[in-house]
């Protein structure tokens, strides 16, 4: 091992990073090219906050590991498949030397191809679940590599990686409203993310995901796009003819903080994504019962004002990620799902909102008896009864635009032992 070190084979070099997750406001839905992951159009996203949401990753490196391996959510998981691989190969291409002289470590470029990684990655939310747990987890994998392996380039290049692992994971490389160019380029050097504005440039926005369920899919987005581009009329007029027009009028309504626009076109695009995957053959399905009302309770909500109060939209999955104008309007939408979605009855109100839960307090709401005590909305006084759906949501979850990936320094936190370089 060509590697220099006082303290010789025996040292672990580790890095540790925190990415957030985001959630499209205009969707990314049908790919180009299957192993580079090139999409047919760009998609635009906010960053959830990760202080609420988010992915945290160890990396290690010691010329004592003798395979590359990694730990999700505490359990060992095989890096074999070709996502992971991409991701890898093209961190260790960009290494440059490192050099740490409090621990005598010095590591050349060349070193890199030979020693191998350690991975220890933790997602504070559930994998898997239509949440974008690919996204937070793959952005985290390569930032924190990079950051290990002294890799130069900036984020935006960072983002081509994370897009290898999964594509939506390139928009986690920035905080704010962040914009996935699709690019040109058959090897996709120009399909990256940039930042369209930071997360203080639209800070009133305040985000509630209600999470319908946390139970795996049946068809993951990987596939489920794959069949629609195959079997879809409706997809080539989206990419061709729809998007390019909504994502400039979408950058405009960011740029702007217009809101009734940004409501506008944030349902439409989800409206239309799951469109298309219904045009799919067999046709997908990622909206259930419960996805349908709540889009109803907005919807009415929405057409009894003057102006539109929250904007909804779903990913690959029945959970709802709705956008309130501010946080006045986020207690009264809170009030409103509360009403139709109560909890069960030994539901403890802690867990049934979770996030920023000091929404509950501007929304008067101090247990489970304020619940029970909701007046139905107004729009919807003339329906009765009112109907009211217990149980049919697992929890919400109270969130704002957030900021992109930083390094965590505090050693206490790390998931791999600085020692043996193996989950703490
Ligand atoms: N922290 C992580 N680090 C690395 N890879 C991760 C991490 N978290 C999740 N993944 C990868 O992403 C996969 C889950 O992605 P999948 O697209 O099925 O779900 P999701 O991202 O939670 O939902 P969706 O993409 O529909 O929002 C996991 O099986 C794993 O391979
Ligand atoms: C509906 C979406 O969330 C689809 C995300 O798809 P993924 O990024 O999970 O797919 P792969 O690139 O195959 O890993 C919309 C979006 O995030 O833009």
């Amino acid at each position: 091992m060509a590697v220099e070190s006082t303290k010789k084979e025996s040292w672990v070099l580790t890095v540790m990073a925190q990415t957030p997750t985001n959630i499209a406001v205009i969707k990314y839905w049908g790919k180009r090219d299957e192993s580079l992951i090139l999409p047919i159009n760009d998609s635009i996203s906010v960053t959830l906050d990760p202080s609420h949401l988010c992915t945290t990753t160890t990396v290690a490196v010691s010329p004592s590991f003798t395979s590359d391996r990694m730990w999700l959510n505490g359990k060992e998981i095989p890096l074999s498949g070709g996502r992971y691989q991409n991701c890898l190969r093209e961190i260790r291409s960009r290494a440059s030397d490192v050099e740490d002289a409090e621990k005598g470590i010095k590591i050349t470029k060349k070193d890199w191809e030979k020693l191998h990684l350690h991975i220890a990655s933790y997602n504070n939310f559930p994998t898997a679940a239509g949440l974008a747990s690919s996204a937070a987890g793959f952005a985290c994998l390569v930032f924190s590599l990079a950051k290990l392996m002294n890799v130069k380039e900036d984020n935006g290049q960072l983002s081509a990686i994370a897009r290898q692992g999964s594509g939506s994971a390139c928009r986690s490389l920035y905080g704010g409203f962040v914009k996935w160019i699709m690019g040109k380029d058959d090897k996709g050097s120009d399909s990256i993310a940039v930042q369209l504005v930071d997360e203080n440039h639209w800070d009133e926005l305040v985000i509630l995901i209600a999470v319908v369920s946390s139970r795996q899919k049946e068809t993951s987005s990987t596939s489920g796009m794959r069949e629609t581009v195959d079997t879809s009329p409706l997809i080539q007029h989206r990419a061709a003819e729809v998007v390019p027009k909504r994502i400039l009028q979408m950058e405009e309504a960011i740029k702007n903080r217009d809101f009734p626009t940004f409501v506008q076109l944030t349902c439409s695009d989800s409206n239309q994504f799951h469109a298309v995957c219904l045009d799919t053959s067999p046709p997908i399905f990622y909206m259930n019962d419960t996805s349908h009302r709540i889009i109803s309770c907005v919807e009415k909500w929405n057409r009894s004002e003057e102006t539109p109060q929250v904007a909804y939209t779903f990913d690959a999955g029945p959970n709802a990620v709705l956008i309130a104008r501010n946080r006045k309007t986020a207690a009264l939408l809170l009030q409103r799902l509360l009403f139709h979605f109560p909890p069960q009855s030994d539901a403890d109100l802690n867990s049934y909102v979770v996030g920023d839960k000091s929404i509950l307090k501007d929304a008067g709401i101090q247990d489970i008896k304020d619940i029970e005590a909701l007046p139905p909305p107004p729009e919807i006084k003339d329906i009765i009864p009112a109907q009211k759906f217990t149980g049919d949501v697992s929890y919400f979850i109270c969130t704002k635009p957030g900021k992109g990936p930083i390094l965590i320094t505090d050693e206490d936190k790390a998931l791999l032992n600085p020692e043996t370089g193996l989950p703490k």
